[in-house]
């Protein structure tokens, strides 16, 4: 399970797990970090061509759709003929993801389900349908994520000669997640929203894993890489894939896993149970935290993600005020004006912190980070002597003076947070207001139905975001008025005991 610990994050053992990017913030800011390549590999910029673009709007041939139950009765078959013991929950229509796992009998709170056997689960270790491809990867050490991918890409083309074949035919042929949004579609919904430049970043590195692995595998072995299957379309896909249904397995090492039939469960932001490796069934289980009745969707938890990060990975949005784990990036930087400039912005860098940066705001706080990171860009040169305290702070990489104030500016500090929660609210506000008017050009229906879609998610997420920084501001300007009001009372003591000793 993640664990939140005020506004920071522990990446102790998250389930299903998005965690790919290698973000330009630093890592104790993310809920879950795992690394996806060595880095002198990646090709940060897009460099997928125009015709590579539109590509990723294509489908493979493989998979169904997302809400079609075609394949599932032969899924279950498989896996009850492959060792997956008798079920208590069956896959269906339901009302929250469109497809999910649902109660077949009473279930209690407390109670083990799935024991889905490590025989039925895709890791780094599965067997390769096609080995000298899966010897070839090894022989270049490629790391995990771009090894799963390439293996589900494998596995798929080989349709019924697959292992997987059931498994595979039953996963989405195009998954709900950022990286099927075009850069115009981000442009024209996410522009208010932070979560628009993780998901070019996490398209940009997609795009640069397959430009690596083409040019250093894929290239040089054409038998078993043929491009016609291993293009940056199919490379989309598989990870879509995997950022939408992998997990990590605590108890065993953390391995990160695919675990067909338990990637069926849909997720609820109140639901705390995650998936993992139980030691004495041997199997892949998750403990209830709440008792079903026959035909109620069962839910698991992704982790303690907040909304952004559920529409990054996941393709969805929660209801608005459902996800206690809410949070939205606030932008705060340096000022190019400040006197101390340069010597603040090579501390930052020493830190690993640029002049932008981003830190998450809560519904219940923020985080000590952006307090230091605010006092740091508000200090005068008088205060140079702290200035290095307050970027260790900021990038989290101090223990001591975990209670960082400097009384003597924190009402410049606070305003400055003020004035950065207010100019991000009014990007919210202009897209929301024209978010009426958006689409009305639109006359094929496909096309409608997709920028509606796409639409609603936006709205739904700005919604949410925009409600956090509501409630900073709100905080924020009590704050700044009670600190003013304290002063002003100062004042009138002070000028009483004058004008007494007068
Ligand atoms: C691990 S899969 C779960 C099974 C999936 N519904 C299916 O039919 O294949 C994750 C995907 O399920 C959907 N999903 C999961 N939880 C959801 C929720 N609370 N609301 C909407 N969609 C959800 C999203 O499309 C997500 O990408």
């Amino acid at each position: 399970m993640v664990e939140a610990s005020g506004m920071m994050y522990t990446n102790t053992n998250t389930t299903l797990v998005p965690a790919f990017n290698p973000s330009i913030q630093r890592n104790h800011l993310r809920l879950c970090q795992l690394p996806l390549l060595r880095r002198h590999h990646v090709q940060f910029s897009l460099s997928a061509t125009a015709s590579e673009t539109s590509a990723f709007m294509e489908t493979i041939p493989w998979g169904c759709e997302n809400d079609s139950l075609e394949n599932s009765s032969s899924l279950l078959k498989w896996l009850s003929q492959s060792g997956l013991p008798s079920q208590k929950m069956a896959i269906d229509k339901v009302d929250v993801g469109e497809r999910g796992l649902v109660a077949l009998k009473n279930i209690r709170k407390g109670e083990k389900l799935l024991f889905v056997p490590p025989s039925l689960v895709i890791t780094p270790d599965s067997e390769w349908s096609c080995p000298e491809a899966g010897e070839v990867l090894k022989k270049n050490s490629v790391p995990d994520w771009p090894l799963l991918a390439t293996y589900l890409i494998s596995e798929a083309s080989l349709k019924e000669s697959s292992k997987w074949f059931s498994y595979i035919s039953a996963l989405p042929r195009q998954p709900y997640s950022l990286l099927y949004w075009s850069q115009s579609e981000l442009d024209r919904y996410l522009k208010a929203s932070q979560i628009r430049e993780r998901a070019i970043e996490r398209t940009n590195n997609v795009v640069g894993t397959y430009n690596d692995m083409r040019l250093r595998i894929f290239s040089k072995y054409p038998d078993f890489f043929p491009e016609e299957v291993f293009n940056i379309k199919s490379f989309k896909w598989s990870f879509g894939i995997l950022f939408s249904r992998m997990v990590r397995l605590p108890s065993m090492d953390g391995k990160v896993a695919l675990v067909p039939w338990a990637d069926m469960l849909n997720h609820n932001c109140e639901v705390e149970t995650f998936l993992d490796y139980d030691k004495s069934s041997k199997g892949i289980v998750f403990t209830t935290d709440r008792p079903y009745l026959p035909g109620e969707q069962v839910f698991i938890s992704y982790g303690n993600k907040s909304n952004g990060e559920l529409l990054l990975s996941y393709g969805f949005v929660p209801k608005e005020g459902t996800n206690p784990s809410d949070s939205v990036e606030l932008p705060l930087s340096l000022k190019k004006s400040d006197e101390c400039y340069e010597e603040k912005l090579e501390l930052l860098r020493k830190y690993g912190l640029s002049r932008s940066q981003c830190f998450p705001l809560r519904i219940t706080g923020w985080p000590l980070e952006l307090m230091a990171y605010a006092y740091l860009a508000v200090s005068p040169s008088s205060m140079r002597g702290k200035f290095e305290e307050m970027a260790a702070t900021a990038s989290n990489e101090t223990t001591s003076n975990k209670d960082l104030r400097y009384p003597e500016i924190e009402e410049q500090a606070l305003q400055f947070i003020l004035d950065s929660c207010e100019s991000s609210i009014s990007k919210y506000n202009k897209f929301l207001q024209a978010s009426g008017s958006l689409d009305l050009d639109v006359t094929s229906p496909k096309q409608l139905n997709r920028r509606l879609f796409l639409k609603q998610l936006a709205v739904d997420l700005c919604t949410s975001e925009r409600r956090i920084l509501f409630r900073a501001q709100y905080i924020l300007r009590r704050r700044l008025r009670d600190m003013k009001t304290g002063e002003l009372k100062a004042l009138t003591i002070f000028n009483g005991f004058r004008k007494f000793f007068k």
